[in-house]
C-alpha cells in the first residue's frame, strides 16, 4: 500500500513521525535532567572534592579560580596568562563541591552548547572574561568578541512586527560585553562584531594572528582570545569552517576561542564538536563538562569521552562594579605601558656608556614595532639614510632620538657627528652648550643651525675630503677598507645629518648642482670608509624620484625612513606610509621597496618612536654623563648659527693682531660661512690689488668698511699707522666720525672731506685712505683715472684705498675695460645683486644678496667667499681689556646672539683661521683651543637667539 501511497500521504506520515520523535526526545531530556550523574561511593566523593579543591587553588589561583564574590578588585594579575580557568562549581553531592576548571590559554578552547541569549551563559562568559583579563598582565591578553544577540533579535523582531506591531522591541537583550566597554580605547576589547561582516573581519584578524607573516609580527608574549557570545543568524557554513580551522590551528599560535552556541543551531546544526575544545552543555538545572582536548576526566585510558562525572553550576554574572573597576585599571596600565619614552631607545641607565666598537658598523634603536625594539645602523651595506616627513611630523624628534642613541653607545673615538639644518630655527640644542648648561655631547664636532646653503656645501666638501683621505690611506695600505684601516689608526665613523635638504637643492642653480654632485661623490666614497649621510627633509628631499639602481646615487641610500607625509622616500608603489600619525615611521632598509600587500616585509617595519622632549631630564642626564666622560681638553662643537652676527673684538685674528702677533696687516671683514668659521681677511701689503672696494647701498656696507679700517689699524703698533678718513656723502658721516675718533687714540688720523681727500691723494706718504661715498658725482675733482692710478700704484708704495661705493657703475668706470679687477682691489659686495657685478668682473656672477651676508672676491678666483660681516660698529678698547669693554660693546650691540656668551672672558672666540683649525680633521685630537672657544661662542646662539636675530636667520633661509 505504501508503495502506492501518494506524496502527500508520505509527507504527512513523515511529519507525524517527526512530531512523535520530538515529543520522545523532549520527555527523555526532562527525565535526564532530573537524573543527575550517579554519585559513586559518598565518602570517596567528599575526599575527592577536598583534593580537587586543593588542586584548584594551585592550578587556578587568584583571579583564575577564586569565587568572584570574594576576589578583591585590586588582586594582582599573575605573571602570564592563566592556563586553567574556573567555569563554575562542580557538585557531585550537595555538600561536596569543588571548582570546575577548564584548560584554556595555552591549551585549547571552550565550546558552550547554548549561546548568550541564555542569561546564565551571558553571565558565565562575563565571568570567564573577567577572570582571564584580570589574571593576565595588562596588555598581554587581547580579546575580540562576536555578539549578535541584538542583531539577531532585531531580525526576529522585524519579522514579528509584520504580524504584531511593536512586539519584542522593549525586551531586547543587553549587549553581553557592555560592562567591558572601558577596554575598547586601550585596544584590549574593541566593540564586538554584531553581524556577519563583523564576524568575518574578526575571523580574518584571527587568521592573520595564526598565520605568521600575513599581518604584523606577532608578539609571543600576547594571546588573542576570540569570544563568541552568539553567532549572527546569517553565519554560513564557510564561516563555521573558518572557526573550526582557527580552533584547529590556534593553540600553537596563541589564539584561543570561547564559543557559546556551538554546535550552532539551524540548518548547519550537524557539526562536529569544536576541535581542541572542552565542551560545556547547559541543561535546565545544571551543566555538564565534557573532556578537555587530548585528555579525559576519567583518565588517560578512557576510550570513550566521559566528561566530568558531576553536575556543574556555572559561575554567575560577576558584580558590574568589579568588572568596571578591573577594566579601568587594565586600560590605564595599557595606556601607561604603551607610552614610549626616550629611555626605551637608550641603553639601560645602569650600564656604562659608549662601550661599543664601530669597527663593523654602528646601530641604534630607532623605535618600537609591536613591543620589539627596531634597530637600524650604518654599515657598508646600509651606509646612508633618507628621512622624510612633512612639517611637524616629528622629524627633529626622530633624528634627536637616533643621534642620542648613537652617542650613548659609541664614544667620541668611535663616532663623530656633524649636524646641519638649513631650516630656520634652533636645531640640535640637545647636543650643544647653552647659556645655562655648558656641557655638550662630545661626539658632535660641528653644528650648523639655520645654515646657509654655502655652509652645507662646505660641510659636504670637507667630508668628501675626509673620505678621500681615508680612501687614499686604504689604498696605500694595499686596498684596505674601513674595518682593516682602523686596525692601524684611530678612525671614528662619521655621521653627517643634513635636515631640510630641499632648501639646498630647490633652486636649480650652480650651487644646487654642485651640492648634488658632492652628495653623490660622498655617498659613494664614504660608504666603504665609514662616512655616513642622513639626509632629511620634506617630500622627496629633492633627490628622490629618479631610478634607484645599485649604481645610482639613490642606490647608495638603502635606508629610508618615512614619517607622517614622508611616503615620497619610499618606492612609488609602496604605500606603507599612507596615513601615518605623528610619532610613527616606516623604516625600510631596501631603498623603500614595497612588496605584495600583507606579505612579510623583513626589510620594512612600522615603528613608533617617542618624543624625546617629553623626557628633558633623560636628555640632560645623558649629555652630562657623556660630557663628564669626555677626553681631557676635548673641544665643544664648532657652531654656526645663521642668525648670529660675529663681533670683531671677539675675533681670534683680531685679537692676535691686537696682541702684536700678526704676520702683516690685513682687513678683517667677518666670519666665513663655512665649517670652521674662519675669519675672512684681505691681506694688505705691497702687492698689486691690495685695496678694498666695498660695493652696496646700505648701512651694512658702511659698517663693513669701518670695521675693515679698524681691523687694519689693529695690525699696526700704536702710533705707526696713518689714516685719512674721508666722507663724500652725508649718510656715512656719523660712522666715519666714530671711526676717526676711535683710531685717533692709537694712530695719526686726518678726518677730511673732498678737499682734504684730494690733498691726501697728492701726498706720497704711506697710509690708508678710508673713503665713504666714492660714487658721489664729483668727476671733475676726482676723475676715475686718478682713483685708478691710486689703486694701481698705491700699494707698492704703502698707500691703500679702502673705499665705499653705493652703486656699481662709478666703480666700474674706475676699472678700465679689459683690466682685471683683482689687480686693483678686493671687491666686497653687500646688498648688490650678482647681475650688477658682471660688469666689474667681466663674467656672470652667481650671488643673490641677503641680509647679514656679504661676498668677497679677492684674487683671480671667480668664486667669491660668503661671509657674515662683523656686526659691531665700534671696536671699543682693546679686546680682553676687562669687563667694562665687554659689557659696553655687548650692551650697545644687542644683536649678536652667537658672541655674547664670552662676556669678555673668551680669549679666542671662534676658530682662528691662522691656526689652520679644521673641524673635520682636528677635533679628534682634542687640542684645538680655538675650536673650543669657537664652540663656547657659538653655542650661545643656541640658547639666546632673540626674535630680532631670528629674522636674519629667516632671511638666510629664504635666500636658500
Ligand atoms: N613621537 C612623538 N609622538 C607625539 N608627538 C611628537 C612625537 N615627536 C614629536 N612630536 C611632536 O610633534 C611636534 C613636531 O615635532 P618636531 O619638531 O620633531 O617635528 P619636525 O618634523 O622636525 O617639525 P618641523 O620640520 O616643522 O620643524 C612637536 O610638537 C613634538 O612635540
Amino acid at each position: 500500500m505504501d508503495a502506492v501511497a501518494g506524496p502527500r500521504t508520505r509527507t504527512n506520515r513523515a511529519a507525524a513521525l517527526h512530531r512523535r520523535a520530538e515529543a520522545t526526545a523532549s520527555a527523555a531530556s526532562s527525565i535526564l535532567d532530573e537524573t543527575r550523574p550517579a554519585p559513586a561511593d559518598q565518602r570517596r566523593q567528599y575526599e575527592l572534592a577536598d583534593r580537587l579543591r586543593s588542586a584548584a587553588t594551585l592550578l587556578a589561583p587568584g583571579w583564575a579560580g577564586e569565587p568572584l564574590e570574594t576576589v578583591a578588585a585590586e588582586t594582582p594579575s599573575g605573571e602570564g596568562p592563566p592556563v586553567f580557568v574556573r567555569v563554575g562549581t562542580a557538585a557531585p553531592l550537595e555538600d561536596a563541591r569543588f571548582p570546575a576548571l577548564v584548560p584554556l590559554l595555552g591549551i585549547g578552547h571552550l565550546a558552550i552548547d547554548t549561546d548568550a541569549r541564555d542569561p546564565r551563559v551571558a553571565g558565565l562568559l562575563r565571568a570567564i572574561l573577567l577572570r582571564l583579563l584580570a589574571a593576565t598582565p595588562a596588555g598581554c591578553l587581547l580579546v575580540r568578541a562576536v555578539d549578535a544577540i541584538r542583531t539577531n533579535d532585531t531580525v526576529r523582531t522585524n519579522d514579528t512586527v509584520r504580524t504584531s506591531a511593536g512586539a519584542g522591541r522593549s525586551s531586547a537583550p543587553p549587549d553581553t560585553f557592555a560592562p567591558f566597554a572601558a577596554l575598547a580605547d586601550a585596544g584590549l576589547l574593541p566593540p564586538p562584531a554584531v553581524d556577519v561582516a563583523g564576524l568575518r573581519a574578526v575571523l580574518t584578524e584571527a587568521e592573520q594572528w595564526v598565520a605568521p607573516g600575513t599581518g604584523r609580527p606577532r608578539r609571543h608574549d600576547r594571546t588573542l582570545l576570540l569570544v563568541v557570545a552568539a553567532l549572527p543568524e546569517l553565519t554560513g557554513p564557510t564561516d563555521l569552517g573558518r572557526i573550526e580551522a582557527l580552533a584547529e590551528q590556534g593553540r600553537a599560535a596563541g589564539l584561543h576561542l570561547v564559543v557559546a552556541g556551538w554546535p550552532p543551531a539551524g540548518p548547519y546544526a550537524i557539526r562536529a564538536p569544536l576541535p581542541q575544545a572542552t565542551p560545556l552543555s547547559v541543561r535546565n538545572a545544571y551543566s555538564l563538562l565534557g573532556d578537555p582536548p587530548d585528555t579525559s576526566f576519567v583518565g588517560p585510558a578512557a576510550e570513550t569521552p566521559a566528561g566530568l562525572n558531576s553536575p556543574v553550576f556555572v559561575d554567575e554574572d560577576p558584580p558590574p562594579a568589579l568588572v568596571d573597576e578591573v577594566c579601568r585599571r587594565l586600560a590605564e596600565e595599557v595606556e601607561a605601558g604603551s607610552r614610549l619614552s626616550l629611555a626605551n631607545l637608550l641603553p639601560d641607565p645602569d650600564e656604562p656608556l659608549c662601550l661599543a666598537s664601530s669597527a663593523e658598523g654602528i646601530a641604534t634603536t630607532v623605535g618600537d614595532a609591536g613591543g620589539r625594539p627596531v634597530t637600524v645602523g650604518f654599515t657598508e651595506l646600509t651606509p646612508h639614510w633618507l628621512v622624510s616627513g612633512r612639517s611637524a611630523a616629528g622629524r627633529a624628534a626622530f633624528l634627536t632620538n637616533v643621534l642620542l642613541g648613537l652617542s650613548a653607545r659609541y664614544g667620541p673615538d668611535e663616532l663623530v657627528l656633524h649636524l646641519a639644518d638649513l631650516g630656520e630655527g634652533e636645531s640640535f640644542a640637545e647636543f650643544l652648550q647653552t647659556e645655562r648648561d655648558r656641557s655638550w655631547v662630545p661626539q658632535v664636532r660641528t653644528a650648523g643651525m639655520a645654515a646657509d646653503r654655502e655652509y652645507v656645501l662646505d660641510l659636504l666638501g670637507e667630508l668628501t675630503e675626509e673620505a678621500r683621505r681615508r680612501e687614499e690611506a686604504g689604498q696605500r695600505a694595499g686596498g684596505q677598507r674601513f674595518t682593516a684601516l682602523r686596525e692601524h689608526q684611530p678612525l671614528p665613523r662619521v655621521v653627517c645629518v643634513i635636515d631640510n635638504l630641499p632648501l639646498l637643492l630647490a633652486d636649480r642653480d650652480r650651487l644646487a648642482a654642485e651640492a648634488t654632485a658632492r652628495v653623490d661623490a660622498l655617498a659613494r666614497s664614504g660608504r666603504a670608509y665609514g662616512v655616513h649621510l642622513v639626509l632629511a627633509g620634506e617630500g622627496d628631499l629633492g633627490i628622490t624620484g629618479g631610478q634607484t639602481t645599485r649604481d645610482s646615487m639613490l642606490g647608495q641610500f638603502p635606508v629610508r625612513v618615512a614619517l607622517a607625509g614622508g611616503g615620497p622616500v619610499l618606492e612609488p608603489s609602496n604605500d606603507a606610509a599612507a596615513g601615518l600619525p605623528v610619532g610613527s615611521a616606516v623604516v625600510n632598509t631596501a631603498g623603500g621597496l614595497g612588496g605584495p600587500r600583507g606579505a612579510t616585509r623583513g626589510h620594512e617595519r612600522l615603528v613608533r618612536f617617542p618624543d624625546p622632549h617629553e623626557a628633558p631630564e633623560s636628555i640632560a642626564e645623558l649629555r652630562h654623563r657623556l660630557w663628564e666622560a669626555r677626553a681631557e681638553r676635548s673641544a665643544p662643537p664648532v657652531v654656526f648659527a645663521g642668525w648670529a652676527g660675529p663681533l670683531l673684538r671677539n675675533d681670534p685674528r683680531y685679537r692676535t693682531a691686537f696682541a702684536g702677533r700678526a704676520r702683516g696687516p690685513a682687513a678683517l671683514l667677518g666670519r666665513a660661512v663655512d665649517l670652521s668659521r674662519s675669519t675672512v681677511a684681505v691681506p694688505i701689503g705691497p702687492a698689486a690689488g691690495r685695496n678694498i672696494a666695498v660695493l652696496g647701498p646700505g648701512a651694512e656696507a658702511v659698517t663693513l668698511l669701518a670695521t675693515a679700517a679698524r681691523s687694519v689699524a689693529a695690525h699696526h703698533r700704536p702710533g705707526t699707522g696713518r689714516f685719512v678718513v674721508a666722507t663724500l656723502c652725508a649718510d656715512a658721516v656719523p660712522v666715519a666720525d666714530a671711526l676717526a675718533t676711535d683710531l685717533a687714540g692709537q694712530h695719526r688720523v686726518d678726518r677730511v672731506g673732498l678737499p682734504g681727500l684730494l690733498a691726501a691723494l697728492d701726498v706720497d706718504e704711506p697710509g690708508y685712505l678710508v673713503v665713504f661715498g666714492l660714487d658721489e658725482p664729483t668727476p671733475q675733482e676726482l676723475p676715475p683715472d686718478r682713483l685708478r692710478a691710486l689703486l694701481r700704484e698705491g700699494p707698492p708704495a704703502g698707500r691703500h684705498l679702502l673705499g665705499w661705493w653705493r652703486t656699481v657703475p662709478p666703480f666700474t668706470a674706475v676699472i678700465q675695460a679689459g683690466e682685471e679687477v683683482d689687480k686693483l682691489a678686493a671687491v666686497v659686495a653687500v646688498g648688490v645683486p650678482g647681475t650688477q657685478l658682471a660688469a666689474v668682473f667681466g663674467h656672470p656672477v652667481q650671488w643673490r644678496p641677503r641680509p647679514n651676508r656679504a661676498m668677497l672676491w679677492d684674487g683671480p678666483d671667480e668664486r667669491g667667499v660668503l661671509l657674515v660681516p662683523f656686526a659691531e660698529p665700534s671696536a671699543g678698547p682693546a679686546p680682553g681689556n676687562g669687563p667694562d669693554a665687554a659689557t659696553r660693546t655687548d650692551a650697545e650691540d644687542g644683536t649678536d646672539a652667537a658672541n655674547k656668551a664670552g662676556s669678555g672672558t673668551d680669549a679666542t672666540n671662534g676658530t682662528d683661521s691662522e691656526d689652520g683649525a679644521d673641524p673635520v680633521n682636528k677635533a679628534g685630537s682634542g687640542t684645538d683651543a680655538a675650536n673650543e672657544a669657537g664652540g663656547g661662542d657659538a653655542a650661545e646662539a643656541t640658547g639666546r637667539a632673540g626674535a630680532g636675530s631670528r629674522a636674519d636667520a629667516a632671511g638666510a633661509g629664504e635666500s636658500a
